[in-house]
């Protein structure tokens, strides 16, 4: 049995399934990350999690123990979670100190030496304990939210956006750090968090939801080059789907003769290309010939649109992402090369 067991998880609001009959599993010491699009669920699931919603039917099990289902209903205060909100939510008119010790006993005979503890854990200066919340950046109370979550010992720790309110080089450095903390802590960790990327460099293991369901989850790797349907494909990346024939192991579509991850025999199937497998050379060894009709520059990469010839001699239409630097112009003839296997949608 794994470290948390969520089964046949539902909770509805009137009329509104928020959650659908969710089955998930979490290893101890992992990091999961639930992603999808706004209103699927992910904040139900994590305050069902926490104990803050009772679920209308299914089953919470932590470390062999029922949190809920069966009768059983543990309450938020009474399980081993920690939790850290998209804004914070440190007190205001609390110290740094005290908010960080507010899950520590007053009576406690370590409790300074903890909470001085906790602060260098998440890399902050002991100078901001004597510090009021307003006085810290977005950064910085999202360190000490953390640490104060760490205070009580959870042993699992719940992340609900709290990347969000940070600037793009400020989160990646902060989810580097938090990953860093909870994995020296031994905590196992789930995230949510709308964003893709995020999730594919946080995570173990990544859920995918859609409208109160979990469509699929897996390793990262897998679920980017391996997903079970379009809709994970176009969530978790830019994705080229493309109609193809699939015969002896290869699709045979406007890119060519493309090997397939698995040998099936099909008329019709669509397959899947992140643009990086797709390179440009010039056309000059023939092969699928095609010219980019647009560019789009957004810094390290430009957007390319591009027109290939297709059997019946219409155009068919890509976009693709390619490197600034040498970048074709547009109007230039170019020649499609593609790299790795194409994954076969079912
Ligand atoms: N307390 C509530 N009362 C009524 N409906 C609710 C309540 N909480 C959530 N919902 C509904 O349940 C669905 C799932 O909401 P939830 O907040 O879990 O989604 P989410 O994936 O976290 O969305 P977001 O990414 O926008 O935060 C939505 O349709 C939402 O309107």
């Amino acid at each position: 049995m794994s470290f948390l067991e969520l089964s046949g998880l539902r909770k509805t609001y009137g009329p509104v399934a928020a959650l659908d009959g969710i089955d998930l599993a979490v290893a101890s010491g992992s990091r999961t990350a639930i992603v999808g699009p706004s209103g699927c669920g992910k904040t139900t699931l994590l305050r069902l999690i926490a104990g803050f919603e009772r679920p209308d039917a299914g089953s919470i099990e932590l470390d062999g123990a029922t949190l809920a289902g069966a009768g059983v209903f543990v309450p938020a205060y009474r399980r081993p979670i920690g939790l850290v909100a998209q804004d914070g939510a440190l007190f205001p008119h609390l110290s740094i100190a005290a908010n960080i010790g507010f899950g520590i006993a007053r009576d406690a005979p370590d409790r300074q030496a903890r909470i001085a503890e906790l602060i260098r854990l998440v890399g902050l200066d002991q100078a901001f304990l004597q510090r009021r919340p307003h006085q810290l950046s977005g950064g910085q109370q999202q360190r000490v939210a953390l640490a104060r979550a760490l205070a009580r010992k959870p042993r699992l720790m719940l992340l609900d956006e709290p990347f969000s309110a940070l600037d793009t080089g400020l989160r990646a450095a902060m989810r580097k750090t938090v990953a860093g903390v909870l994995e020296a802590a031994g905590v196992t960790t789930i995230l949510v968090t709308h964003d893709q990327e995020e999730a594919l460099s946080f995570a173990d293991q990544v859920a995918v939801m859609r409208a109160g369901a979990l469509m699929q989850a897996g390793a990262p790797r897998d679920l980017y080059l391996r997903p079970r349907n379009r809709m994970v494909a176009e969530f978790l990346g830019e994705a080229i789907i493309l109609p193809a024939r699939v015969a002896d192991g290869h699709a045979h579509c406007i890119l060519g003769a493309i090997p397939v991850d698995r040998d099936e025999q099909q008329q019709t199937a669509e397959i899947l290309l992140r643009p990086e497998q797709i390179g440009l050379e010039p056309d000059e060894t023939g092969g699928a010939s095609a010219v980019v009709t647009d560019s789009e520059f957004s810094g390290p990469t430009c957007t390319l649109t591009v027109e290939v010839a297709n059997d019946a001699g219409e155009a068919d239409t890509l976009v693709l992402r390619h490197p600034s630097a040498g970048a074709p112009q547009v109007g230039t003839r170019i020649r499609l090369t593609v790299s790795g296997s194409a994954h076969l949608l079912s």
